[in-house]
């Protein structure tokens, strides 16, 4: 069996009397769509942030590509590879496209360019940009500042900025919120193809979403993972039911 690119081991992390994530181990293989979801408060992104190192656990480890990785920061561990999208737009608005996804470019080099214009006269730096823009098919849209874009054509350019990272795995929280139904008919598939680039942890509430991209699905719920597994087997698991009860998704 080959070995997970992302292993949580048994991390705990508690604030004050609440304990947001208890003892929870996760994994994520290469080629997949792990999607984690749970009622609202059970700890999703509270594990996300531990995962990307905003947050530190109280106990356990998380190895990242045969590494451990549980003392690096959100930088150290973007660089080693762990490609990350957030709930809130995290996107340069008055910014056009290209000049996003050359930031992007610029972050994963690490180096410090005093004058933008060199920025965006650096060919190294387009090249990467152009190839992820065309990559999420935004190339039409290069010139265009982010805040005349749709919410779907966003969530696009995040990808592609995570994408001038060369990630090896994705963490995205809640991709499709504020899409309504044609946006997230749109990234649905996108994201289908996107596992074999890179594989992603997939916090959504989108239950349509994750029924039809997810290889695994773990179930949270008051911090602890109660269930993981295919979809069918989720979607009978009678602790996932009774813990979802009334969610129609399910039924
Ligand atoms: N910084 C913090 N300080 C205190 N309590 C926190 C903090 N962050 C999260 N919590 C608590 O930890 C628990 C888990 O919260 P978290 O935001 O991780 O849940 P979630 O599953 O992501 O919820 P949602 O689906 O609504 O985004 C909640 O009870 C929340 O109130």
């Amino acid at each position: 069996m080959t070995s997970p690119l992302l292993d949580i081991r048994g991390i705990s992390k508690s604030f004050g009397a609440i304990r947001a994530s208890e003892d929870v181990s996760l994994t994520l293989m290469r080629g997949e769509i792990h999607a984690l979801i749970g009622p609202n408060g059970a700890g999703k992104s509270t594990l996300i942030k531990q995962i990307a190192g905003n947050l530190k656990p109280d106990s356990g480890s998380i190895w990242f590509d045969g590494r451990d990785v549980t003392s690096l920061d959100t930088v150290a561990r973007a660089q080693a590879g762990l490609g990350r999208t957030f709930q809130i737009s995290s996107l340069a608005m008055e910014m056009s496209v290209l000049q996003n996804a050359v930031l992007g470019a610029l972050g994963k080099r690490g180096r410090v360019m005093r004058f933008w214009r060199d920025v965006m006269r650096d060919a190294a730096l387009l090249q990467v940009a152009h190839a992820a823009l065309s990559e999420v098919g935004l190339a039409a849209a290069v010139g265009t500042r982010v805040a005349d874009l749709s919410h779907g054509q966003r969530r696009q350019l995040e990808v592609a900025v995570a994408l001038t990272q060369s990630p090896k795995a994705f963490l995205m929280d809640e991709p499709m919120a504020g899409l309504g139904g044609e946006g997230t008919a749109r990234l649905t598939p996108f994201l289908d193809g996107l596992r074999h680039r890179a594989p992603i942890l997939l916090v959504e509430h989108d239950m349509d979403a994750v029924f039809a991209l997810a290889d695994r699905i773990s179930v949270l719920v008051y911090g602890r993972i109660i269930a993981t597994g295919k979809p069918d087997a989720i979607r009978q698991n009678a602790e996932v039911r009774e813990a979802y009860l009334g969610d129609e998704a399910l039924t």
